[in-house]
């Protein structure tokens, strides 16, 4: 198991295969930008069922605040961690060679009723950690307020991109074009 931080992990980003690691970092780097503590491990319900459900049984008592859970075809992974532990559990559908994913979308987001995860779109690792930040900032002024700066960030990039569109509309119409 690897911890991105010497601090206490509060994430757990888990995998059916290391395979997804290239969908998965992205949630990784999310924490990292708001300097949550997480640990990583490929945990499988299919290849290592026993393992599966001690990781989800423990991590509440382990200190963990939230299970970010990506797996790609039969994506059991999330569902079944969520069917063991208290705490939520954000699924990541990994998009695969074949069906690009709708595999994945679809077996981690028919939760039955009772048993929620909250799952993000096709390969939103970013989101899913994103996510993950907010649950922690309901209880953490500071981090609040450091969501807020970021999500002022997005206007402000937004805002600039309008701009930046309408100068070079407004450009190409004085030249005739854009008609
Ligand atoms: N969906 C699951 C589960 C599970 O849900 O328990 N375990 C592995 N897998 C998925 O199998 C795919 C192929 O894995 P390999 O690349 O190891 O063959 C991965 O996307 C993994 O998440």
């Amino acid at each position: 198991m690897s911890t991105a931080s010497t601090l206490r992990p509060v994430i757990g980003i888990v995998m059916g295969s290391d395979s997804d690691w290239p969908v998965m970092e992205a949630a990784a780097q999310a924490l990292d930008e708001f300097e949550i503590p997480y640990e990583v491990d490929v945990v499988s319900a299919h290849r290592m069922p026993r393992e599966m459900i001690a990781y989800g049984e423990r991590a509440a008592e382990r200190g963990l605040k939230a299970i970010i859970a990506g797996a790609g075809g039969a994506a059991h992974l999330p569902g079944m961690l969520a069917s063991v532990t208290p705490l939520p559990v954000i699924g990541v559908p990994v998009p695969l060679k074949y069906l690009d994913g709708m595999d994945s979308l679809m077996s981690i987001v028919q939760m039955p009723a009772g048993v929620p995860v909250a799952t993000v779109s096709i390969a939103g690792a970013r989101n899913a950690g994103l996510l993950a930040v907010r649950m922690l900032a309901a209880h953490d002024a500071d981090l609040l307020a450091r969501m807020n700066d970021f999500l002022q960030e997005l206007n402000d990039q937004a805002t600039e991109k309008g701009k930046r569109l309408r100068t070079k509309v407004a450009s190409a119409d004085s030249f005739g074009f854009g008609k």
